[in-house]
């Protein structure tokens, strides 16, 4: 299993000191920067781009960069996500008209590769591409806006990605997203999540530090 890690969604950050919000929340021991692209048409709402990435690492930004792709169609934009300085690229199947195209499209680019699960998306695809994945992402809200609850039935969903990734005997991440906050982050690791994206969680709180010291207090109770 991968060492946790706690990566907040820079979707509640103040987006007009972006760069200083980032700095902030690593500076506060965040270990990845969980970045959503919404293109207001697979999800309705319209974020940010390949640009903005770009930014962050001109910024100084060294940490690694998962960038979150609800976009659709998706191909077309990976490239300029590679070219931004993205360590992770994720999709959602939903997106793509040919995931295997897309996951090596992301390796060949040299970065590491995702598929994002909605919350009543099967897992069915995995089976045919585990070997090039890096990193399952599964969704516990539906996508396209922050600060929505947490679904519970994705902890069962969640003890199913963690099998299929422990019989893989692969380095795959387990990365949940969605209403995850420091009183049900210990459920979430226990039903096998290794990485965990908070948004609203951290930027609404004045304190970043404080909140993912709680955050890691309790994954300390799991392992
Ligand atoms: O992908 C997302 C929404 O589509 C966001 O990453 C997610 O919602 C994080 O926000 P919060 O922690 O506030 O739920
Ligand atoms: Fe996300």
């Amino acid at each position: 299993m991968q060492p946790f890690a706690i990566a907040p969604s820079i979707l509640s950050a103040d987006f007009a000191r972006l760069g200083e919000e980032v700095d902030k929340v690593l500076a506060a021991g965040a270990d990845i920067v969980h970045f959503d692209v919404m293109d207001n048409h697979y999800v309705p709402n319209l974020t940010i781009g390949p640009m903005v990435c770009a930014a962050l690492r001109k910024y100084g930004i060294t940490a690694p960069i998962d960038a979150h792709l609800m976009v659709k169609p998706v191909d077309r934009i990976i490239g300029d996500f590679i070219e931004a300085g993205a360590t992770y690229i994720t999709f959602h199947p939903e997106a793509s008209e040919h995931i295997d195209r897309s996951l090596q499209l992301i390796r060949d680019g040299g970065c590491k590769a995702g598929l994002v699960f909605n919350p009543a998306t099967p897992l069915d695809v995995l089976k045919h591409v585990m070997d090039k994945v890096d990193m399952i992402l599964l969704m516990s809200v539906n996508p396209g806006f922050g600060g929505q609850k947490f679904i519970p039935h994705t902890l069962e969903k969640l003890k199913e990605a963690r099998a299929l990734i422990d019989a893989s005997g692969r380095e795959i991440r387990l990365e949940i997203d969605g209403g995850v906050n420091v009183q049900n982050i210990r459920e979430i690791a226990a039903a096998g999540a290794d990485t965990f994206v908070a948004g609203s969680a951290i930027f609404n709180q004045p304190d970043y530090k404080a909140v993912i010291d709680a955050m890691r207090a309790e994954l300390a109770q799991v392992r």
